[in-house]
């Protein structure tokens, strides 16, 4: 199976345009279901598109906010997803608690706190928002991983070679179950993992969310 061909768009309005897919992708779900589902990741591309999205027009209240992974720190830690999404979307939209569903980082059963995320998710997620390291990651999702082989788990405590290395993460069979997923992708240093992914190359966990539709900076589609 391969991709659908990359969305290319300047810099400038990367930010934008990834506040418009996902946004135009919640108004799909919501068209034939009472609750749409969002799951973000962190990382230091997306903060710009959360932003842009909290400035779209939405029925918000019918909107649920779940996470792609996160890593093991407390909430307000600066290396937390849930911080970055908190000061970026949840914020400026004053997005109830009961409308936002975090992971765990602060727990110290890492495990126990992947099973009861688990417990959270719903069974089919309608919108994802997933980033590429240069190693070919996507999630907490690494190279050579056991977690990638993953079938029965949705949710897995991993340890991963990019800082700090205890994640929590969706599983494969999470992503590629979901209704409308994008991969938004800025920067040369990506653009080798990025040519390799949308080539098939299966050692990249990215290469393996086949559902991913991508959009890139010309940077990051420079190969
Ligand atoms: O929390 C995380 O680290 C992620 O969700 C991770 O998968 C991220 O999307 C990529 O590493 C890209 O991150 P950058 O945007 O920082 O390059």
């Amino acid at each position: 199976m391969s991709f659908a061909p990359p969305t290319i768009v300047p810099s400038e309005s990367l930010a934008q345009e990834a506040a418009k897919w996902m946004a135009r992708s919640l108004q799909d779900a919501l068209a034939t279901r009472p609750r749409a589902s969002l799951a973000l990741s962190g990382g230091g591309t997306p903060g710009p598109a959360y932003r842009a999205l909290a400035d779209l027009k939405l029925p918000w209240e019918r909107v649920d906010v779940f996470f792609v992974d996160e890593r093991f720190v407390p909430p307000d830690h600066a290396d937390s997803n849930y911080r970055l999404v908190e000061d970026t979307l949840l914020k400026p939209l004053r997005l109830p608690s009961s409308q936002v569903f975090r992971m765990e980082g602060e727990r110290e059963d890492r495990d126990a706190a992947a099973r009861d995320y688990e417990a959270k998710l719903p069974p089919v997620l309608d919108v994802v928002l997933l980033g590429i390291g240069p190693d070919g990651h996507t999630a907490s999702l690494f190279p050579g991983h056991p977690a990638l082989e993953e079938q029965q788990r949705r949710v897995l405590s991993v340890v991963g070679p990019k800082p700090p290395p205890w994640r929590m993460t969706l599983t494969l069979p999470v992503l590629l179950s979901a209704r409308a997923v994008l991969n938004l992708v800025a920067g040369a240093g990506k653009a080798d993992a990025v040519r390799r992914a949308l080539a098939g190359d299966l050692s990249l966990p990215a290469a393996r969310v086949t559902n991913t539709q991508w959009m890139l900076d010309p940077a990051a589609a420079g190969r």
